[in-house]
């Protein structure tokens, strides 16, 4: 049987404990220090610049500015936390400074793999970085079960107290992603968008605002959605042949990229170069998406993997707390403005792609699709 919301997936999938994408409700955007780090934040909506480790047993004194805010009420323990001045990642990145080296956790060797049918989860405990492969043939586009796979394996490793990094990648060479799937899009109803466009939203919030490093290692082609999942990323490493592309087409397909998709473009090229890009539906080339900073650096196909670690390594050798910090103050704004219209923007969204208009250029697209293999 067809499943058709996230919480049915969930309960099939066995992640229901997991705090994520409670059925009918919009979940938290916290990234790893929200949700995803105290069991009393999970699923309240709480933001993402909470600590990372040993944040329970922390005080309350830190006399910096407030670091840590909720989007919603913050539960009791989250409140007792905050402490008076609402403070707290200061204090606690002191106390993680001090008292917790960065790899104390598992023996130098240890690997651990999960996997469930289109996410494939590679952990490198020696290390802390994990590397999520995307696996839903042919194309690897971005179902509501893959949605749903991929926020549970996230939801793990933001669980995982060794994880420090992750890479996202695809396990098919040639397609990183072919984006949102558009049979999600194409012939459903209200109930079924508004629950496909929630777990969209879920997706970009959890990892933009991660605390854990991510990179792309973008291994093929990455148009629409596939290019947004990239852009969440702190780095991108994108394998240097000519035949793969990378962009936000939304306007080829006859739809709109929402406003977040648009910031986070925004932010990475800036804004004469998204604006050309976005009304023209531009895929780019490698070496142009080099160029405008699309990506930050091309290499030969069999080295994206092994560039990706190495970046990372770098990237991990900054101290976590300045680096998270540094990462919310820059990205943090950009995901407020979604966190407060949310449900404006899932209004839009159905009512936009339900219009016969929408519904028939997504079928010419998904057509014209098909008939260029014939
Ligand atoms: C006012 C505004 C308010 C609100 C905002 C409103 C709306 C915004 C909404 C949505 C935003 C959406 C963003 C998106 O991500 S839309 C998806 C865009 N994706 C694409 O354009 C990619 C299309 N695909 C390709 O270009 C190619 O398939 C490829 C380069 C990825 C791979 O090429 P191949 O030659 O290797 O493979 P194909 O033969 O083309 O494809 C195989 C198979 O897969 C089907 N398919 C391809 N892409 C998708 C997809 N994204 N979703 C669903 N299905 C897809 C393709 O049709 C083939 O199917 P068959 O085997 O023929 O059945």
């Amino acid at each position: 049987m067809a499943l058709r919301t996230v919480s049915a997936l969930k309960r099939r999938l066995g992640g229901a404990g997991l705090g994520l994408l409670r059925s009918g409700q919009i979940s938290s955007a916290a990234g790893r220090s929200g949700a995803g780090r105290a069991r009393a934040g999970r699923g309240r909506g709480v933001a993402w610049t909470r600590p990372r480790l040993g944040e329970e047993q922390l005080g309350p004194t830190c006399p910096v500015g407030p670091t840590w805010e909720s989007v919603s009420r913050p539960s009791s323990t989250d409140r007792k936390c905050l402490g008076r001045a609402g403070n707290f990642l200061p204090c606690a990145a002191q106390h993680r400074l001090e008292k917790t080296p960065s790899y104390i956790d598992y023996p130098a060797t240890a690997r651990r793999s999960f996997s469930n049918h289109r996410v494939i989860v590679d952990m490198d405990q020696s290390l802390g970085v994990a590397t999520i492969k995307i696996k839903n043939p042919p194309v690897n586009s971005l179902s509501l079960e893959l949605l749903t796979e991929f926020l549970i394996g996230w939801e793990k490793l933001e669980n995982d107290k060794s994880c420090k990094g992750v890479i996202l990648t695809s396990n098919y060479p040639k397609i990183f992603s072919a984006g949102l799937d558009i049979l999600e899009m194409c012939g459903k109803n209200a109930a079924h968008y508004t629950e496909y466009w929630k777990a969209v939203q879920e997706l970009w919030l959890k990892l933009y605002m991660s605390n854990m490093v991510v990179i792309a290692a973008i291994n093929g082609s990455s148009p629409a959605g596939g290019c947004l999942l990239a852009l969440t990323s702190d780095y991108r490493v994108m394998a240097d042949n000519p035949k793969y592309t990378i962009g936000l087409n939304e306007t080829l397909l006859g739809i709109v990229a929402p406003f977040w998709f648009k910031d986070n473009l925004v932010n990475t090229i800036g804004n004469r170069a998204s604006e050309q890009a976005l009304q023209l539906g531009l895929l780019f080339s490698p070496a142009e998406a080099l160029k405008i900073g699309l990506v930050d650096q091309l290499v030969p196909e069999d080295k994206v993997q092994s560039t990706a670690l190495s970046v990372m390594s770098q990237w991990l050798k900054i101290p976590d707390h300045a680096r998270q910090l540094t990462k919310t103050m820059m990205r943090k704004p950009t995901a407020d403005l979604l966190l407060k219209q949310r449900e404006a923007d899932i209004d839009n969204f159905v009512r936009f792609i339900s219009r016969d208009g929408i519904q028939k250029s997504l079928h010419m697209y998904l057509k014209a699709l098909k008939e260029r293999k014939e």
